[in-house]
């Protein structure tokens, strides 16, 4: 009963809260799957309000997964203001009005275009903080946060297995026809076993190329040929001794079991990948040098009936020049998670049953999901209290254990060197 009149006062106290901070209309009180929030409006955008008295103001531009983001934000005495907009991407226009005339910090998508207009929009509401809810941050002009004083984050470190295995899942599918049989399937078409029914290719002790080896890459190169003693060939600026040692390890001990030694090879150049590979698959960053790295010319280099991977970003893979040569080579296949053009396909894609497309949803595990909010949330609670800047590069502290042994720092600040953090 105490509790409950608790409750009230608490909505009775947020109703006069907001309307001094002068940022959300009124607000009603409702039980949230977390608890008790508070609905309200930010720049006349519906928001859920939690701990309504916090000192600090934090936006969050769409709804996270898990609790533990939430209760790292609270904790660090912010108000936590989540939109409830309708809109799948948020537009800079809705970000601007959530931002309002006081806010000291904002929890962002990739899908979002963060660049001067909106980090000096924050600047001026009193802002220094923003963290993407994601390790790739090619949506994020870090320049400009850093002209306007605004610290950006990223989650790097709990996506890498999850990643990883949507990557070999793609693989998986695309060798062994798996969608488009259990499309055969579901449309009843089936009338009984051939020999010649979905024939598709095997992974076993061929080569699997990859563009990229770092976390992900690496750990996709190893899923790869652990599973099926694979042989590695890789194209990165930098070495990856770690992968290197690892499949030297591993190599030797398939040798002591009377199996073929796996081997594990730095090429110079990509073309040697695209040419070696079986399967490509792509784990570099996007950026000038990456944009539409698999074209027609590359493609071009690659088996006939090789596979190419993509769940890195869209723009990496030229893809009117892919659906191209999906057409004229039915038996190359590919598996998609991203997309040139995000959220839309490039026309004639759709209809190439030789390829595996699914919607953005590499890093999409439980685990990953609720991790990469807690990392956001910490970049954003570290730099409201002036935590310093995480220096190791695991990152499991601050995703799992107890809640009061998360380490009291932002786990990763991509511009803390050039405002001097
Ligand atoms: O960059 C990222 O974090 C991923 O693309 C999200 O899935």
């Amino acid at each position: 009963m105490s509790a409950l009149l608790g409750r009230v006062q608490q909505a009775a106290g947020l109703l006069q809260k907001t309307s001094l901070l002068g940022q959300a209309g009124p607000a009603i009180l409702y039980a949230s799957a977390r608890g008790f929030a508070a609905e309200a409006e930010a720049g006349g955008i519906p928001v859920e309000v939690h701990n309504e008295g916090g000192s600090k103001r934090v936006v969050v531009t769409k709804e996270l997964p898990g609790e533990r983001w939430l209760k790292l934000l609270t904790q660090a005495d912010c108000r936590v203001e989540v939109s409830k907009h309708p809109e799948v991407i948020t537009s800079k226009d809705t970000i601007k009005k959530l931002i309002g005339s006081q806010c000291d910090g904002v929890l962002g998508q990739l899908t979002e275009d963060w660049g001067s207009e909106l980090f000096s929009a924050l600047q001026k509401a009193g802002g220094s903080t923003y963290s993407n809810y994601a390790v790739g941050f090619n949506n994020v002009d870090v320049g400009a946060a850093t002209e306007s004083k605004v610290s950006v984050g990223n989650t790097p470190g709990v996506l890498t297995e999850t990643t990883a295995e949507l990557a070999v899942a793609l693989t998986m599918a695309a060798a062994r026809r798996v969608v488009e049989a259990d499309s055969f399937m579901r449309a009843g078409k089936y009338e009984g076993w051939l020999p010649t029914l979905f024939v598709g290719a095997l992974l076993q002790n061929k080569t699997v190329g990859i563009i990229g080896a770092g976390r992900i890459g690496a750990a996709y190169a190893r899923m790869m040929s652990e599973g099926h003693k694979m042989d590695i060939v890789y194209y990165d600026p930098y070495p990856s001794k770690k992968l290197e040692e690892y499949m030297k390890g591993y190599g030797e001990l398939l040798k002591s079991q009377g199996e073929r030694p796996v081997t594990c090879t730095r090429v110079e150049t990509m073309e040697e990948v695209f040419k070696a590979g079986d399967v490509v698959s792509l784990h570099c960053a996007l950026d000038e040098k990456t944009k539409h790295l698999a074209d027609k010319k590359m493609l071009g280099m690659m088996k006939e009936d090789a596979i190419l991977i993509n769940a890195a970003r869209g723009p990496i893979h030229h893809e009117e020049d892919l659906v191209a040569h999906l057409k004229a080579n039915p038996n190359f296949r590919c598996g998609l998670d991203v997309f040139e053009d995000e959220p839309h396909m490039k026309p004639g894609l759709a209809d190439c049953a030789n390829a595996v497309i699914v919607p953005h949803i590499a890093s999409a595990s439980q685990w990953t999901r609720s991790g990469m909010a807690t990392l956001a949330a910490a970049n954003i609670a570290g730099r409201l209290q002036d935590f310093p800047v995480w220096d190791k590069p695991d990152m499991l502290p601050f995703v799992d254990g107890p809640f009061d042994q998360i380490p009291k720092a932002s786990p990763n600040i991509l511009n803390a060197k050039d405002l001097g953090l």
